[in-house]
C-alpha cells in the first residue's frame, strides 16, 4: 500500500544517486500562503489547525499542491505539542509568539517532571495517518520533534527568547536538574518519534533550534549528548531499517564534525555555513540539506537564482544533498518567490546529476 511515486528526498538522505536535488522548505505550510490564513481563520487559531487531523492535513497538502516541484510533506504541528503534553499549559498570544502557564525553575517542580502518557498526543498521530492518506504516495512525509535543548529552554523560561538566561544558569549552577528535565525531555521524544514513525512518518527530523546558544564545552553536554540518544532510539520500520532522521543545529555550523558522529543520516545547515566546505568537513559520513537565507525570498526572482545557484555550486557535483532554507520561509515572503528558487533549484541541479 501506498507506495512512493516520488522518493527523491529519501534516496538524498541516505546519499543515494538521484536525477536532480531534491527540495522541501521549513515552514512550507504557514503564514505566507494565504490558503493557510484562510484555514487558520475557519480553525480559529493555530493550536486548533493542529490539534484537528483534518485541518492539519489540509493544510500540510496546500504548499504541495501550489508547488509540485516539493520533494517532501512535513506535517503540520508544532515542537511545542511535546512541552504541553508534560503539562507545561501552551498557548499563543496573537503576535507574540508562544507561551507557557507553568515554568520548569522550582526544584520542586523539576522533580515531578515525567514521560507523559503518548494518549495525550494521540491528535499528532491521527494527523500523520491522516496525511499519509491524503498524499496517497505523492511525496514522502517528514515527522519531527524539537531537541530536549531547545524544548528545555520553551520549559524553563516559559516563552521564546535569545539569551536563555534562566535555563543556561541552571545549567552553570544546578547541572543535575537541567539533566533531569533533558533526560526525561529525550524519553518523551523517542517515543512520540517512534509512535509518529509507526503512524506512517517516512523520515524524521529534530529541530534544535536554540542550540547555537550553548557555550562551545556546552553543546556537547547539553544538546548533541541528547539528541544521540533519540537517534539511537528510534524503532526499526519492517524492512528492519530505522527511517532516515535528520538533526538540525540552528548555529551549530562551528560543530559539525561533532554533529556527523551521532548517527543521523544529515544534517541541516543554516545558511552562515558555505554548504561545500560543510560537506569537505563530513566527508561522506552524512548527507547535508540547506541553507539558502530566507530572507532571500524577499528579493527578486533574478537574486534568488543567482544565490540558488551558489548554494548547488558550493555543494558540488553528486548526491547527498537536500536544499532547503536555512531556517523557516518569513510571513512576508511572496508566494511566487518560493515559486521561483524552486523552479531555480531544479533547473541548475541537473548538472551536478548526470
Ligand atoms: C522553534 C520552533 C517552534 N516550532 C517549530 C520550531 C523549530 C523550527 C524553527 O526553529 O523554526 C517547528 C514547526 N512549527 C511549525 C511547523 C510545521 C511544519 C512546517 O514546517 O511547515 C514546524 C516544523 C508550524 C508553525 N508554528 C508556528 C506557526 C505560526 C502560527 C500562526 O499561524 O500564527 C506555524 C505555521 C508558531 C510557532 N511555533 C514556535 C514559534 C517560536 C512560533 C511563533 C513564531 C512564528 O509564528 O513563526 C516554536
Amino acid at each position: 500500500m501506498n507506495q512512493l511515486k516520488n522518493d527523491t528526498f529519501l534516496k538524498a538522505l541516505m546519499r543515494q544517486p538521484t536525477d536532480y536535488t531534491p527540495v522541501w522548505m521549513m515552514r512550507q505550510a504557514g503564514r505566507y500562503l494565504p490558503e493557510y490564513r484562510e484555514s487558520r481563520k475557519t480553525a480559529g487559531s493555530f493550536l486548533q489547525l493542529c490539534k484537528n487531523a483534518q485541518f492539519a492535513t489540509d493544510v500540510t497538502l496546500q504548499p504541495l499542491d501550489r508547488y509540485p516541484l516539493l520533494d517532501a510533506a512535513i506535517l503540520f504541528s508544532d515542537i511545542l505539542t511535546v512541552p504541553d503534553a508534560m503539562g507545561l499549559g501552551l498557548y499563543f498570544e496573537e503576535g507574540e509568539g508562544p507561551k507557557f502557564e507553568r515554568t520548569l525553575q522550582q526544584e520542586a517542580d523539576i522533580q515531578k517532571l515525567v514521560v507523559p502518557d503518548m494518549a495525550k498526543l494521540q491528535y499528532v498521530f491521527d494527523a500523520v495517518r491522516s496525511i499519509r492518506k491524503a498524499l496517497d504516495g505523492r511525496v514522502p512525509l517528514i515527522g519531527f520533534s524539537g531537541s530536549p535543548w531547545t524544548l528545555a529552554t520553551y520549559m524553563v523560561e516559559g516563552k521564546g527568547g535569545t539569551d536563555f538566561l534562566n535555563t543556561k544558569k541552571m545549567a552553570y549552577a544546578r547541572p543535575e536538574l537541567l539533566h533531569h528535565i533533558l533526560e526525561t525531555t529525550a524519553q518523551t521524544v523517542i517515543q512520540y518519534l517512534n509512535a509518529q514513525i509507526m503512524a506512517g512518518a517516512q523520515a524524521v527530523m529534530i529541530f534544535d533550534s536554540w542550540g547555537g546558544a550553548l557555550a562551545h564545552n556546552a553543546y556537547k553536554e547539553f544538546s548533541l549528548n541528547y539528541m544521540q540518544k533519540i537517534v539511537n532510539g528510534l524503532i526499526k520500520t519492517n524492512d528492519g531499517r530505522t527511517v532516515p532522521s535528520i538533526v538540525f543545529t540552528k548555529g551549530g555550523g562551528l560543530w559539525l564534525e561533532a554533529q556527523a558522529e551521532i548517527g543521523s543520516d544529515a544534517l541541516g545547515l543554516d545558511w552562515t555555513v558555505d554548504i561545500g566546505s560543510a560537506r569537505q568537513r563530513v566527508g561522506d559520513k552524512v548527507a547535508l540539506q540547506g541553507n539558502l537565507d530566507p530572507a532571500i525570498l524577499l528579493s527578486t526572482p533574478e537574486a534568488i537564482e543567482r544565490e540558488v545557484a551558489a548554494v548547488l555550486a558550493s555543494y558540488g557535483n553528486g548526491h547527498g544533498h537536500v536544499f532547503n532554507l536555512g531556517h523557516g520561509i518569513t510571513q512576508w515572503t511572496p508566494p511566487e518567490n518560493a515559486a521561483a528558487m524552486l523552479s531555480a533549484i531544479r533547473a541548475h541541479s541537473l548538472q551536478y546529476h548526470v
